[in-house]
This record gives structure tokens, C-alpha cells and sequence, in this order.
């Protein structure tokens, strides 16, 4: 058996992977090809063509049967078709099998064996068909040597990690690779039981940061279900564990949903929402980006986003809401900006986010559900600790006013030490105007 990597982004746009993906793709590719040595093997990487890299490495090992885990993304199943057909050209057998996802992708349909678009119906399919999951096989302890002969680039040739280092704040918080996956799985399947309550928190870590891993194939779905299905005692842990399923269900959909759509990536699902006319604004949108925008909540998340390629879903939902309805920026814009920067970028899943925030996706949230990140940060960040974390220039506000600077009388700013456009910028919107705005455009559309 000869592990093999082949690095082809040309094949994946235009959604070829962003800076923050290329960062984790980099350690999870040094991790997996330590973890191949450590029982015999080693990671044999490649860059280029798919098929020619492929077929290269099949002359020089004289391998009869290809095999590899399938990726559901538009750009990935064509390349794979045309692979397939041009390896049984060649007479060699090919197997594909499928660990990303729970169940493949067009097995799970409705009663007119049409694809759900409704999360609900879908997971309670999902939940009734769970049981026959088989338990993923244990790793194997030990793999025959790859021959020398075999040709191999070096990953520090594949140039993923960047030239400025931008990346500490990335390498402080995650640790790629399969180990670091279980470990972190590990981790969370004991706190679980405070997963219903504490996942709206972006103040505390009570979510389990599997989603890199999950992306990067580091840890399975099937894994995830086996290891806390095992592990399942208690009322508390039962509730834990099935809310925490039902977002693995969520990322169950979201990739069916892109299999049946693949247009989405770039279009609304609903296609009532293409004739939406957008705003452009290059310094709002670049306010949103550097979080900048003087809405505390919404700079906390960009800026957690910044330094860590990583954003609470609260807040995912929160920022993405101010974008598209308050700023009336693109959805797309948002996702191109997630795409880059977010270590667990994921074509399906943030596809699906987006246009469920900006009302035009699959069981999108309606058109008038337009979050107030005040008084979301009321509610989610009671103490404003996230806010405090990430916007230290305000940390010396009290809770009164710290997530609405904007309001507060000017001897408490004063005694704070925030002066507007100094220290920190002044709102690049009136949260009820735009909001206003954004209904009445809404309205019209529906
Ligand atoms: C605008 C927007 C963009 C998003 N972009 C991405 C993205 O590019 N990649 C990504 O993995 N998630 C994305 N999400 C979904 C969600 O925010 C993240 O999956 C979650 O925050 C990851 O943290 P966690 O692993 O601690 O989640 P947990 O709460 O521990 O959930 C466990 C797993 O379930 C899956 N999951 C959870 N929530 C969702 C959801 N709403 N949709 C789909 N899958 C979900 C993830 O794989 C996650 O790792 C996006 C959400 C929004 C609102």
C-alpha cells in the first residue's frame, strides 16, 4: 500500500483552498506523514494534475487498484469521474468510499424521493437510519515500506504555509492532525452534558472546535457517532449527545444540500432572491473585515476570526447578518471572506450558512429575523467577557455600555479612555435605520 497525496488546487476552483485552509493543510500533512512513519510508511506527496500525478505513481509501484475517500464538492466529483474513467482506460481497478459524511449523499430522500430541503424532516430520517452505521475499523498498526523509487516532493514544496507570519495566533490554537482531532474529541465528549446550554456561549469553549478536523478528515463522523454513542450515560450526557448530533447533522445537510445543488456555492437556492440588488461599499465591507465596523460584538468576532481562523457560530450568524442585511453586502462576499481566513472553510457548510443568514438558502432564517448584535450580546456574552477579550480598548467600559459604546454619556467614555475614530471608530451604521432598510427590501422580494 503506498499512501499518496496529491495537491491540486487548479482542480478546486474556484474555490481552491484560502490562506487559513492551506495553513492547517500544511501541519495536517506533516502530521499524517509522521503518523505514517511511525508504523512503517510514509506520506508520498505530489503536486499537479490528479491524474497524471496518479498515473506516475502507478507505473513506478505497478499498483492495480486505486483507492481513496470521496469529497462531494461540485469541482471534486467531476475531477473524480474523470479520473475513474481514465484509470479503467488504463485497466486499473479504482474503490471510493465515503467517510466525510455519515450516509451518502442521494440516499437520503424524502417520500417523493426528492432531496429535503427542510433540516427538520432530514435529520429525523437521518436519526432512524443511524443504527445501521457500522463502527468504523480500528487504524492499522503497522503498513509495508514504500519503495524508494517512488517519487515524492517534499511538503515544504508545496508552499502552503505564508511567507509573512501572520499565522501565531493560528498555531497557539490548534494542533492539525488525527491526534489532535481525537484528543480534542476526547476532551469535549467529557463536558458534553453542558453542550445544550453552553453552545450559544462564545464567551466560554463549551463547543467541541471539531471543524477543521471534521473538514480534513482527521476525525470521521462515524467516529464521532461510535465514540459518544459508547461513552453515553446519563440523562444530561443523552440531551448533550443528541444536540450535539444534531449539528453533525447539520453538516450532514449542508453537504447533501450542495450535492443536489452544486449551483449554490454562488447562487441562491431560492431563486426569488437572485433579482436582489446589493450594496457595494469597499470601506464598509473592509470595516466588516478588520473589525472595524464600531459594533463591538461584530469587531470581537472578525477580529477572533483574524487571529484564529476560527469564529463562534453565534457570532458566525451575528457578523454575517450585520454584512448582508444591516450593510446589504453580498452574501458572496461574506463566504469569499470566510473561504479565506477560517481554518474549517468548508464549501458545503458555508455555503449553507450564509444564504441561511442572508434568507435565500435551504430552511433559511426569514427575511425579517435581522440580529441585533446588542441585544444578542446581552443575552450571549452577559459578562461582555468575548467582548472585552477581543476589543480590549473598550474593556474599561462597564457592562452598560461596553457592546453599545455609542450610547454611553461622554464623562464614561472619558474615564474609559475610548474616544470615537482615536481609539476606537464610531458606528459605520445606525443599527435601527438599517434594519428598516433592510425589510422594506426584503418585503419587496418575497
Ligand atoms: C455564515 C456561516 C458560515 C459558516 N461557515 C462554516 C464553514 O466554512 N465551515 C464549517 O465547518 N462550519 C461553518 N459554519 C457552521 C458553524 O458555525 C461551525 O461549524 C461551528 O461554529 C464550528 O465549531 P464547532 O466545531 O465547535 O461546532 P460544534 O457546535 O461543536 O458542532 C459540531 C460540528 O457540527 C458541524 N456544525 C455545527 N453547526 C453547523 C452548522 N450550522 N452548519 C453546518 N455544520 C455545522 C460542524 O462540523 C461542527 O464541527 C458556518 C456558519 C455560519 C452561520
Amino acid at each position: 500500500m503506498v499512501p499518496v497525496f496529491v495537491y491540486s488546487p487548479d482542480e478546486e476552483r474556484p474555490w481552491a483552498p484560502g490562506a487559513a485552509s492551506r495553513w492547517w493543510l500544511h501541519h495536517s500533512l506533516v502530521a499524517l506523514d509522521a503518523g505514517l512513519r511511525k508504523i512503517g510508511s510514509r506520506l508520498v506527496v505530489q503536486r499537479g494534475d490528479s491524474l497524471a500525478a496518479l498515473r506516475r505513481c502507478i507505473r513506478e509501484t505497478g499498483a492495480t487498484l486505486v483507492c481513496w475517500n470521496k469529497l462531494y464538492e461540485p469541482a471534486a466529483l467531476k475531477r473524480d469521474a474523470r479520473i475513474v474513467a481514465a484509470l479503467d482506460d488504463d485497466g486499473v481497478s479504482v474503490e471510493q468510499s465515503n467517510a466525510a459524511l455519515l450516509f451518502e449523499p442521494g440516499t437520503i430522500l424524502n417520500g417523493q424521493r426528492l432531496p429535503y430541503r427542510v433540516f427538520t424532516p432530514f435529520w429525523r430520517t437521518v436519526e432512524k437510519h443511524l443504527p445501521t452505521l457500522l463502527t468504523p475499523a480500528k487504524a492499522p498498526r503497522k503498513l509495508p515500506p514504500v519503495p524508494r523509487s517512488v517519487s515524492c516532493i517534499d511538503i515544504d514544496d508545496l508552499a502552503l504555509s505564508p511567507e509573512i507570519h501572520w499565522d501565531e495566533g493560528l498555531a497557539q490554537t490548534w494542533t492539525p492532525g488525527e491526534a489532535g482531532a481525537l484528543k480534542q474529541l476526547a476532551q469535549f465528549s467529557k463536558h458534553i452534558a453542558g453542550y445544550p446550554t453552553g453552545r450559544d456561549r462564545p464567551d466560554l469553549i463549551e463547543t467541541s472546535r471539531l471543524s477543521p478536523h471534521l473538514h480534513f478528515g482527521e476525525v470521521g463522523p462515524r467516529q464521532i457517532v461510535a465514540a459518544l454513542r459508547h461513552s453515553d450515560t446519563g440523562a444530561a450526557r443523552t440531551k448533550g449527545v443528541d444536540s450535539y448530533l444534531r449539528q453533525i447533522g447539520w453538516r450532514e445537510f449542508a453537504h447533501h444540500l450542495l450535492f443536489h445543488f452544486p449551483a449554490t456555492t454562488n447562487e441562491p437556492l431560492d431563486q426569488r432572491f437572485a433579482k436582489q440588488k446589493w450594496r457595494r461599499s469597499a470601506s464598509d465591507l473592509r470595516a466588516w473585515q478588520r473589525g472595524a465596523t464600531g459594533i463591538p460584538l461584530v469587531d470581537a468576532g472578525m477580529r477572533e476570526l483574524w487571529r484564529t481562523g476560527w469564529m463562534h457560530n453565534r457570532i458566525r450568524m451575528i457578523v454575517a447578518s450585520v454584512l448582508t442585511k444591516n450593510l446589504q453586502i453580498h452574501w458572496l462576499q461574506g463566504a469569499q471572506w470566510f473561504w479565506e481566513t477560517l481554518v474549517d472553510a468548508d464549501l458545503a457548510n458555508n455555503t449553507l450558512g450564509w444564504q441561511w443568514v442572508a434568507g435565500c438558502g435551504a430552511d433559511a432564517a426569514p427575511y425579517y429575523r435581522i440580529f441585533n448584535p446588542v441585544l444578542q450580546a446581552k443575552r450571549f456574552d452577559p459578562v461582555r467577557g468575548y467582548i472585552r477579550h477581543w476589543v480590549p480598548e473598550l474593556a474599561r467600559l462597564p457592562d452598560r455600555w461596553i457592546h453599545q459604546p455609542w450610547a454611553a454619556p461622554e464623562a464614561v467614555l472619558q474615564r474609559a479612555g475610548v474616544e470615537f475614530d482615536k481609539t476606537y471608530p464610531r458606528p459605520v451604521l445606525d443599527l435601527g435605520e438599517s434594519r428598516k432598510r433592510a425589510l422594506q427590501v426584503y418585503s419587496q422580494l418575497r
